[in-house]
């Protein structure tokens, strides 16, 4: 219950709409009350109608008010169900547009914490899902409680008119299912709830890195196992439903008795109090037959109350993104200022490990502007650890990293100005040609497109493609090979024009021969640029102006190549077993 007032009191989604349209929302409960009052109240005049006429009334005229009234009520009923749903779909879709809106423009600026802290899965999931609880939310839960619990209230009040002692009873026996049926669906439901939301998102884990792997697990023999695996799963769920839904239907098997109960009540209630004449007999009928109608109502507030957690999980997770996308959008306005004007990269005394694993200790490096580096080691000696902190994607334990004299953890929004990424597999979008080289600079001219073509040596393919320019890629791009995928990518970081590019193996795909092809035409064309370089491959070495290889978390080896194969025996150890590759190839 604390949670629940707390989430209510710091929630910006969803209850704020109520105040803002508390006009509609009134004109909401009012339609909706009316509804189950014209039922009863058409239950009411049908029941004192047909006692009246069992008495064979000398005139017709004698029925002819009640006779009017349950035609009145009997159009009134369906009439006000309609227009209560027309008003509240009509009030819910205003709000979720307002939503859809807000949730758009949250994600489309895109800010680092959103694609940090939320998978673009769940961006989608809150796109497509938990709006979509929302609505559900206000028809299914908020509205149907309101009305109900007003139903509930009048209900004892009409009661109480006559007798108070009555009234009591009613308010009692009612209580059972609008108060504590919907606290004993909380408590049962919410944390079946709970459960079921934690195997539904490891099934979905689950389910993900299967499709990854489907084709080890086929080659392995093993798809038996793995769809029992999975069905497992489904079943943990459905058990979990099934039970939901057992106990969903004796708690309303046991709301129709209280109603039926409360309909024997009100019969002792009326022969009481009209019992006496043959004329007072006629409302016994009416009186009982009045509670019927409420039973909708009534049940409808366990049903709704049952889905809250449902519901709390989604706005809380449309506020955390809010609150999120605030704070860095802070953090960027005290950080418009800081733009570095020189580009040499400084670690200095940098530590880093991950948990309790160390990685890198005490580590010192400059990179002055325009060195081209390679980095070697080891697979695991901490080289792409290194340049996730270059980027500012991990914090140093102790020590710094700076570019120009600015922590890149400050660096934020500039860094994409400053850094620039050739990774392995660098993604083509199934977009023309053109699209996928002005990712790298969006208001790029055509001749732009071709000089940077020409560098990469793609000028002439690209000329004889169907549509030159407006040539289709296709997904991932491949229609192309493996090293003018590469290319494609280096087009790319030329339009981006920053003054470092990180090469994070992008020949490790490729033949020997194209990786040195390659390797030449990205050194020609970065020319300028500060260049550092991740590889375990030493073909291309000469073309660095620096090498370090890092070992026992520290830089074991430094210098430029020529001095490294003069002075160390390992690195022409390394040398030779890689040109051994070469040759056996
Ligand atoms: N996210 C992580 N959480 C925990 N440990 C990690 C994480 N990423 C890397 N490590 C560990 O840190 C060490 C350094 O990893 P890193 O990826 O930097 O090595 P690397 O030199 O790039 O290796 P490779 O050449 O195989 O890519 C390894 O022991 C690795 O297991």
């Amino acid at each position: 219950m604390r949670k629940m007032i707390l989430l209510i009191k710091r929630d910006t989604w969803v209850f704020p709409y109520l105040r803002s349209y508390k006009k509609l929302l009134a004109l909401i409960i009012f339609l909706g009350f009316m509804t189950t009052f014209s039922g009863a109240a058409l239950m009411f005049t049908s029941g004192f109608l047909i006692s009246r006429s069992a008495q064979i009334p000398e005139n017709i005229l004698m029925v002819y008010v009640p006779i009017v009234l349950t035609r009145a009520f009997g159009i009134g009923r369906p009439s006000f169900r309609y227009a209560e749903r027309l008003v509240s779909h009509n009030w819910v879709l205003k709000i979720v547009s307002t939503f859809r809106r807000r949730l758009y423009e949250l994600v489309e600026t895109g800010t680092k914490s959103v694609y940090a802290k939320t998978q673009t899965g769940e961006v989608l999931n809150v796109l497509a899902n938990d709006l979509f609880k929302i609505e559900n939310f206000y028809l299914r839960t908020l509205f149907p409680t309101v009305i109900g619990l007003v139903i509930y209230v009048l209900i004892a009040i009409g009661v109480g008119v006559f007798d108070w002692g009555f009234a009591l009873a009613i308010f009692i026996i009612l209580g059972m299912t609008t108060i504590l049926a919907p606290m004993i669906t909380l408590a049962v439901n919410g944390a079946r709830d709970f459960k079921q939301q934690q195997l539904e998102a490891e099934l979905y884990t689950d389910l993900t890195d299967t499709v990854m792997g489907l084709q080890d697990w086929i080659l392995a023999g093993r798809t038996a196992e793995l769809a029992e695996r999975q069905q497992a799963d489904f079943n943990a769920i459905n058990q979990l439903k099934s039970k939901q839904a057992h106990f969903n239907w004796w708690r309303d098997f046991s709301g129709a008795m209280i109603i039926g109960f409360t309909a024997i009540v009100l019969l002792v209630f009326a022969t009481r109090h009209f019992g006496g004449s043959s004329f007072g007999v006629n409302w016994i009928a009416a009186f009982v037959l009045a509670i019927f109608p409420a039973e909708d109502a009534l049940t409808s507030i366990s049903t709704g109350v049952g889905e809250w957690p449902r519901y709390q999980n989604s706005i809380t997770r449309l506020n955390e993104m809010d609150e999120q996308a605030q704070a860095e959008a802070q953090l960027q306005t005290t950080q418009q200022a800081v733009q570095p004007n020189d580009p040499t990269i400084v670690l200095n005394q940098v530590t880093f490990g991950y948990d309790q694993t160390p990685v890198l200790q005490d580590l010192s490096l400059t990179i002055p502007d325009g060195q081209k580096i390679a980095i070697l080691g080891q697979s695991g000696a901490g080289k792409t650890t290194l340049l996730k902190l270059l980027l500012g994607d991990e914090m140093p334990l102790a020590g710094t990293v700076t570019i120009g004299s600015t922590a890149v953890a400050d660096l934020s929004s500039q860094r994409a100005t400053l850094i620039a990424v050739l990774d392995q597999q660098p993604y083509l979008f199934a977009s023309t040609v053109a699209n996928n080289l002005r990712l790298g600079k969006l208001d790029a001219t055509d001749e732009e497109l071709w000089d940077v073509l020409e560098q990469v040596n793609l000028k002439e393919l690209v000329v004889q493609l169907p549509d030159g320019l407006a040539t289709p890629m296709s997904e991932m791009g491949s229609r192309f090979s493996g090293g003018e995928r590469q290319r494609f990518a280096l087009a790319r970081i030329l339009l981006q024009d920053t003054p470092i590019v990180i090469l994070d193996e992008p020949t490790v795909a490729l033949d020997p021969i194209t990786e040195l092809a390659v390797l030449q035409t990205i050194f020609k064309t970065l020319h300028d640029k500060t260049v550092i370089w991740v590889t375990h491959h030493l073909t291309g070495i000469e073309l660095v102006d620096k090498v370090i290889f890092i070992e026992n978390q520290q830089i074991a080896m430094a210098g430029t190549p020529a001095k490294l194969m003069a002075t160390e025996r390992r690195f022409q150890r390394l040398l030779a077993l890689d040109h051994g590759d070469l040759m056996s190839e």
